[in-house]
């Protein structure tokens, strides 16, 4: 067995595979069904084609009982070293949503032309959904420079070579349904996964599926999907919950089948109206975009060149307007999506927030409104009532915990409420070890009291994106040095945020055990 040098990593470790394999005198079938996936899944590993994560690897390894590549199970965790009490300075840009980009991966297999997504943010929940379109045959692969994603689908996907590792790590898998259920009769899933934020049911996503004819079994994690034959009769779905994954299913099963269907009660977010302009693209038309009603008139064929923009990530800007607010900086956050920032602008004003705002301008998609917004040392006061997110057009349910670290700079007594999710509001009580005064009510409510002296403290990182950051945040504001251990999950939906504020003059250092 050979491998030269100029061979991508991929390509050489798929020729090493081959090579053990056939030293066992298997064949890629046999090696396949060790591994419980397909035979065209082997044989793209072995040409260097899938990307590979470390669980996959470590099971090849232990299905050719060689050890190819010595790999740990589990990889070390990274940890932050904050020196806090720093004031930021100087301009820092939002990246594109994680969201939006989830929901754009998952819509390009409704296209059988080209599909390039630009301005992709680095984040390893794309980095997931890529790796499970690869394993169903679809070919990604990102511009030189790192940016863009062309995508290009087979004419039949491989679902049964499904990497079930990265797609039981996403939720997002769910949103596989929407594209499908027009092009495979029955297919199989493997069941949604994401952060430990309480139950979070796909229930709302079947409910908003069986009108287009889907039905839905559920067994020993996985999803046995069985799609009626479409009779092009007009569609009327009501979801039972405004959610924005349920929203991209519909649309996305509306998107690809002929004739009408019209989905009420639908999330009019960001990252719905970015798959909308998007679908637009593919020739699909959307009546509503922005409203609770969405009238949809999809093709059956889609076979579209198309390039289209991500937009900008309200959530993002959210936590570095918080980077600057709770280190009592003057910084500038550029290309603010502000039609999904006003209100909690509204909420941070009554709070006695310094801030301005630059005049509009329009993302690179065309559509999204933009503004660069200036924030200010201030004095910040308790808002006199409840902080509490809803549904667009309200606080931003994936903004709330930023709230909870701002409420703890501000003087009084502020009542957080997340109805949203079980287990999001525990994790803020990770602040107390901050030195704020954070009382969990019940399960769903937190009473802050601020202002708060921030100490340095040594905190392990909550197994929660937006939480996780909070507690970064905070460690930035306190005086002292911090240590976040164990941060990884950040990553999931930021790109490179240590080095990011760095940059701003943040003080982080990164290591390892
Ligand atoms: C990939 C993606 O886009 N993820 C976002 C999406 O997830 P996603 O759309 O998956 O959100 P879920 O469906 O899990 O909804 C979040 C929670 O809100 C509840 N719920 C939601 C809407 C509603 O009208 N009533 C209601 O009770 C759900 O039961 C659930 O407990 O929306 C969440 C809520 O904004 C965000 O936190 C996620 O970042
Ligand atoms: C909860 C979140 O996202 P997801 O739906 O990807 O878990 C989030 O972005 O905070």
């Amino acid at each position: 067995m050979t491998t030269t040098l100029g061979d991508t990593p991929l390509v050489a470790i798929g020729t090493l595979i081959r090579g053990a394999r056939q030293n066992k005198g298997l064949t890629q079938a046999q090696l396949a069904e060790r591994l419980s996936t397909s035979q065209s899944a082997i044989a793209r590993i072995e040409q260097g084609s899938q990307n590979l994560s470390v669980d996959m690897l470590a099971r090849i390894n232990a299905a050719l009982e060689a050890d190819l590549l010595p790999i740990s199970s589990s990889p070390r965790p990274t940890h932050l070293r904050v020196s806090g009490g720093h004031r930021l300075s100087g301009t820092i840009t939002v990246n594109s949503s994680k969201n939006a980009a989830v929901a754009l991966l998952c819509a390009s297999l409704l296209n059988r032309g080209r599909t390039v997504l630009r301005g992709v943010a680095r984040i390893v929940e794309v980095d997931r959904i890529v790796a499970v379109l690869q394993s169903i045959g679809v070919q990604v692969t990102w511009s030189q420079d790192g940016r863009d994603l062309e995508i290009i689908r087979p004419a039949d996907l491989d679902l049964s070579g499904i990497d079930d590792d990265a797609a039981r790590r996403t939720r997002s898998i769910i949103m596989f349904f929407g594209p499908l259920l027009g092009q495979e009769p029955t297919f199989e899933l493997p069941y949604a996964g994401g952060c430990d934020l309480g139950t979070r049911t796909v229930e709302p996503h079947m409910i908003a599926l069986r009108p287009f004819g889907l039905d839905v079994t559920a067994t020993s994690g996985e999803y046995h999907a069985r799609v009626a034959k479409d009779t092009g009769a007009p569609v009327y779905v009501v979801l039972t919950e405004r959610g924005d994954t349920v929203t991209e299913n519909a649309l996305m099963a509306a998107a690809g089948r002929d004739g009408e269907t019209v989905i009420r009660n639908a999330s009019p977010n960001y990252m719905v109206q970015d798959l909308c302009f998007y679908l637009e693209l593919l020739g699909v038309s959307i009546e509503g975009i922005g409203t609770t009603t969405l009238r949809v008139r999809g093709r059956r064929v889609i076979e579209a060149d198309v390039e289209y923009h991500v937009s900008e990530d309200p959530v993002e800007a959210m936590s570095l307007l918080t980077a600057g607010i709770v280190t009592g900086s003057e910084i500038t956050v550029a290309r603010v999506p502000i039609e999904f920032m006003e209100i909690e602008l509204a909420v941070l004003g009554e709070m006695g927030l310094r801030y301005t705002l630059s005049p509009e301008y329009t993302a690179l998609n065309g559509r999204t409104r933009l503004v660069d917004i200036t924030v200010s040392p201030s004095d910040l006061k308790a808002p006199i009532d409840k902080i509490h997110p809803m549904p667009f057009p309200g606080l931003n349910i994936d903004n709330l915990p930023f709230f909870a670290l701002i409420a703890a700079c501000a003087t009084g007594h502020t009542t957080i409420h997340d109805w949203v999710y079980d287990n999001r509001a525990i994790h803020l009580t990770d602040l107390t070890r901050l030195g704020a005064d954070v009382r969990l009510l019940d399960p769903h409510r937190l009473d802050v009291t601020g202002p708060t002296r921030w100490s340095g403290a040594e905190v392990s990182c909550p197994p929660a994106l937006r939480p996780a950051v909070v507690i970064l945040l905070a460690m930035m504001a306190a005086k002292g040095t911090s240590v976040l251990r164990g941060v990884d999950i950040i990553a999931r939906g930021y790109e490179q945020l240590a080095d990011r504020l760095i940059e701003l003059g943040a003080h982080i250092e990164t290591f390892r055990d």
